[in-house]
């Protein structure tokens, strides 16, 4: 048996519709063009790529994109006042900085200086608070697409046993509380964990989110499981630079009921997130009504 896809470019082709739909009805029913700022502090090329295929579908779904990139040795004092000044602009609904930032820069006080209605990544302590406690928060974005994707191909998710392997607050801890929201049994797993595999194995629910190449085989998965890789890693194969993900691949889909590939699975998914939750943003600011499908 062969593993189903779990098609993230298509579901974020779907998601990107919709969010083109909302910010169509914005412009004409209320005059409000959604903007997302993204400030990109160095020039991590990898970055840039992301920076750019952001910048790219925010034009393509009908919104404000700006872009403000500040040279490596930009200072904290500077950012800072970068981010008051998106703050405080009426035109811009969301606001991305782009991780990780400069080592001499303090990332938890950057992320907690945008304020938090604007914080379309969900980073902000306040939204961390808000999401687990069950209340209206912004979702960081990959933890919100695998959400979508999981719905989307199992519906009701509840009962279900879940193991989230990584344990950052960018991805394992936001996804461990959506997987506990939809009601599975939650399991986090990291570089601690003893026997990592047997506790895989017992998952219906896998979502790999280490950062490291391949690491999950195909036996550490139990047949018919649903494998959400998140992992997106550049290694050298065969003299070529090739994208791998966190599970290898070639074994797990022997063995999984459905697996998201890398590319083409979680990271489409995370950018079509962002732009839908903009477009949560500037609702809630403009006292709109919660947009039907942009959100959980
Ligand atoms: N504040 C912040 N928020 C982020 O969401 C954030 C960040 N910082 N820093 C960097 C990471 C990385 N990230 C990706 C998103 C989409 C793809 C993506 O669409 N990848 C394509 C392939 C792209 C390629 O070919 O390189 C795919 O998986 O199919 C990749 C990576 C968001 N990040």
């Amino acid at each position: 048996m062969t593993a189903q896809l779990v098609d993230g470019k298509a579901f974020a082709v779907q998601l990107r519709s919709r969010v083109a739909g909302h910010v169509a009805w914005l412009k004409e029913e209320h005059r409000i063009t959604p903007g997302l700022a993204v400030v990109l502090v160095g020039d991590d090329p990898a970055s840039e790529v992301y920076v750019r295929n952001k910048g790219r579908q925010t034009i393509e779904a009908g919104m404000k994109g700006v872009e403000h990139k500040l040279p490596a040795e930009t200072s904290q004092a500077d950012l800072l006042a970068l981010i008051e000044q998106l703050n405080s602009d009426p035109e811009i609904h969301g606001i991305l900085i782009q991780l990780p930032l400069p080592k001499h820069l303090n990332a938890d006080l950057v992320i907690n200086a945008i304020d938090p209605a604007k914080d379309v990544d969900g980073f902000h302590i306040l939204n961390v608070g808000l999401l687990g406690t069950g209340q209206n928060a912004m979702v960081p974005c990959t933890p919100l697409g695998c959400l979508m994707m999981l719905r989307g191909h199992l519906g009701d998710l509840s009962g279900l046993e879940a193991v989230v392997v990584g344990r950052s607050n960018i991805v394992g801890k936001p996804m461990a509380q959506l997987l506990l929201r939809d009601s599975c049994t939650v399991t986090i797993a990291h570089s601690h964990t003893r026997d990592l595999a047997s506790i895989c194995r017992r998952a219906d629910i896998l979502v790999a989110a280490v950062g490291r190449p391949e690491m999950i085989p195909g036996d550490w998965i139990k047949p018919g499981a649903t494998v959400i890789d998140v992992g997106i890693n550049r290694i050298a194969r065969d003299g070529k630079q090739q994208l791998v993900g966190d599970v290898d691949f070639s074994s797990a889909v022997e063995v999984a009921g459905a697996i998201t590939p890398v590319p083409g699975g979680v990271g489409p998914m995370t950018i079509a997130c962002l732009l839908a939750n903009s477009i949560t943003a500037c609702c809630r600011v403009h006292g709109l009504p919660a947009p039907e499908g942009l959100t959980l």
